[in-house]
């Protein structure tokens, strides 16, 4: 039997001002992990923001479950400047504080956000995200800044810890896209 569908996208054209990508046509069931591959400026970042209502759709149709919680993990997060906000603030901020993080993590936590190191802050806000109780997670180039070992860790926490999760990601690193995606699916302009 086919699990339910969290999210369709039939034949989506989505940019700015005009269009940048399409007509793309997906569906994201439940407990997989769906990949979005495509070049350079193919429009991948684009596509995950017309779903997250940052970038017009222009055609076709893109449908959530109803009720469904999103949770977005940008392709570069901001960081809130000279803020006393700690990893723990921003995991309770998010929900991922009801989950217990992996050693990677759990270490960041008493520490501020904006004093952490490029890669520090990446894989907390993946946990912000991933530990969330959201029941789709959009992960836009989770390895950007990832050492290889915190690339590991993340494949192990999305195919152990995190399994059944259901995932869209966008990622130029094949191999991590063939570590943790059931399917992948092309975009291009
Ligand atoms: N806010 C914006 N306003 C107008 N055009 C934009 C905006 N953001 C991105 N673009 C354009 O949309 C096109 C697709 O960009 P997008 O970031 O979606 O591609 P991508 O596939 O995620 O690229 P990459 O793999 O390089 O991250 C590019 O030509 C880019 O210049």
């Amino acid at each position: 039997m086919k699990s339910e569908a969290l999210l369709r996208c039939h034949g989506v054209v989505a940019g700015y001002e005009h269009p940048v990508v399409g007509p793309v046509t997906f569906e994201l069931f439940r407990g997989e992990v769906l990949g979005l591959l495509g070049s350079n400026g193919a429009g991948k970042s684009t596509l995950i923001k017309a779903i997250t209502g940052h970038a017009r759709i222009f055609r076709g149709r893109l449908e959530t479950a109803p009720g469904i919680e999103l949770a977005h993990h940008r392709q570069q997060p901001v960081r809130p400047a000279e803020c006393p906000l700690s990893g723990h603030d921003l995991v309770t901020l998010t929900g991922a504080s009801r989950q217990t993080p992996p050693p990677q993590i759990a270490r960041l936590l008493d520490g501020r956000v904006d004093q952490l190191s490029g890669g520090q802050f990446q894989i907390l806000q993946i946990w912000a995200c991933l530990g969330s109780g959201a029941e789709v997670v959009l992960l836009d180039e989770p390895t950007n800044n990832l050492d290889p070992a915190t690339v590991e860790a993340l494949v192990n926490l999305i195919r152990k810890d995190q399994a059944g999760r259901t995932i869209l990601v966008v990622s130029h690193e094949a191999s991590f896209i063939d570590a943790i995606c059931s399917r992948v699916v092309s975009v291009s302009a």
